[in-house]
């Protein structure tokens, strides 16, 4: 047989028996004088079952073979189309399955929390607005975790809290059997008011999940283990669909090389720090900025000086604290603004359109899509910075988290 069959057998015979969902198998009869009866159960991991099949279709490009067709289908993928809710891109909504039969919602993927969370049939009706919801009673395969309950509040002043259920997810043709649903029983104005949205799928790390006392795994962890490659990528775009890809990297979808820099998931997100900006085609400001990536906030939010120094080259734009912040002429074409990615001299660049949010409310001025991160204590590349770029949200091919960035 020749080496590498041999190898890539190996390969494939060993993860398939570890990965393998072994039975429950729970000791159990009488227990004698002397003797103690241990239960053992191995939980029934049902998303095991692409651990091996990840481990051959990787031993095949270990050693530069072609998977075949059939290894290729049987390692997870999925690929979900995202939508603007609205004509400011103010957020972005993707299908999502939960149940059986399956329950349909649009739900706002969130790069900046970890909880999965849905409006439900224990919302009060004073607290919806026509969104869908999810009711466990009418879902075969729904399990309430006892005991465990949740209570998330955002930066922007939202909450929402509940109960907590383990059922079947699909999202793009990617199922995670057991993935944690958070029902809510209570959510705040800004969500009762967002009809379009019914709810959030969090894609921050999992040590910021705030289920208690038992914290669960966000979509993207509990189906890792059976993706291609540790990896979902974001690709928003303006007033147009995107997509959310888990398991792959679509080459089709950027220009140029994706830029890689090391992630910092220390407070639970997907932080990075650039390397700096320009405004229009004025010179590069070497400035390192911290930050995070984070599909669930609209804006771009990074330093007073940054800002200013942006605004401070338009016509006409102020700070306009009856519009909530930095405002310009709406017929003012304004500046790209770029930012520093990786160590390569990489950069990002939004074009001057997508810099503007459309009218603030106050007069006839429009709302800057750049404005101060001021009091919150981190810096946030929001929908305005992610949705001129192709991002990969790497958890660890390489063991340690990246972000890659491609222009598009
Ligand atoms: O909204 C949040 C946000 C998300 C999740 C959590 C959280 C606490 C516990 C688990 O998750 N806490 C947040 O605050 N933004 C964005 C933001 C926007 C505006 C002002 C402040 N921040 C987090 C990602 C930075």
């Amino acid at each position: 047989m020749p080496a590498l069959s041999k190898a890539l057998l190996a390969a494939a015979v060993a993860p398939a028996a570890i990965g393998a969902a072994l039975p429950r198998s729970v000791a159990s009869g009488n227990v004698g004088p002397g003797m103690s009866s241990i239960k053992t159960a191995r939980k029934v991991d049902s998303n095991a079952a692409g651990h091996g099949a990840r481990a051959f279709y990787n031993a095949h490009l270990k050693f530069g073979a072609t998977p075949p067709d059939a290894l290729v289908a049987a390692v997870a993928k999925g690929s979900v189309v995202t939508t603007p809710i609205n004509s400011e891109d103010e957020a972005y909504d993707a299908p999502v399955s939960i149940g059986t039969p399956a329950q349909p919602f649009n739900l706002d993927f969130d790069t900046g929390s970890s909880d999965l969370w849905v409006f439900s049939s224990l919302t009060p009706s004073n607290e919806r607005n026509g969104q869908n919801i999810y009711t466990a009673s009418r879902s075969s395969t729904a399990k309430q975790l006892s005991g465990e309950s949740w209570k998330i509040s955002y930066g922007d002043g939202s909450s929402s809290s509940g109960l907590v259920y383990s059922d079947v997810v699909t999202i793009g043709g990617l199922t995670a059997a057991g993935q944690a649903v958070e029902a809510a029983s209570r959510v705040s104005q800004s969500f009762t008011s967002e009809s379009a949205t019914d709810g959030l799928v969090g894609l921050a790390f999992s040590s910021i999940n705030t289920v208690s006392p038992d914290q669960q795994t966000t979509f993207f962890d509990t189906v890792k283990p059976s993706l291609a490659s540790p990896v979902f990528t974001a690709d928003l775009k303006h007033q147009a669909p995107g997509t959310y890809n888990f398991g792959f990297i679509d080459k089709s979808a950027f220009t140029g090389s994706i830029t890689y820099t090391p992630v910092d998931n220390s407070q639970g997100f997907w932080g990075f720090t650039s390397t700096g900006f320009q405004v229009g085609n004025n010179d590069f400001q070497q400035e390192s900025i911290t930050g995070i990536a984070d599909t669930g906030t609209t804006l771009l939010l990074l330093p007073d000086d940054v800002v200013n120094a942006y605004y401070s080259s338009v016509n006409n734009a102020q700070n306009d604290q009856s519009a909530g912040g930095f405002t310009v002429p709406c017929d003012t074409s304004l500046p790209d603004f770029s930012f520093g990615v990786g160590n390569n001299g990489a950069m990002i660049t939004i074009p001057g359109s997508l810099m503007n949010l459309g009218p603030s409310g106050s007069g006839n001025s429009c709302f800057g899509g750049l404005q101060s991160s001021g009091t919150i204590g981190t810096n946030i590349f929001g929908d305005v910075a992610l949705k001129a770029a192709f991002v990969v949200f790497d958890s660890g091919s390489q063991g340690q988290p990246q972000l890659g960035w491609a222009s598009k």
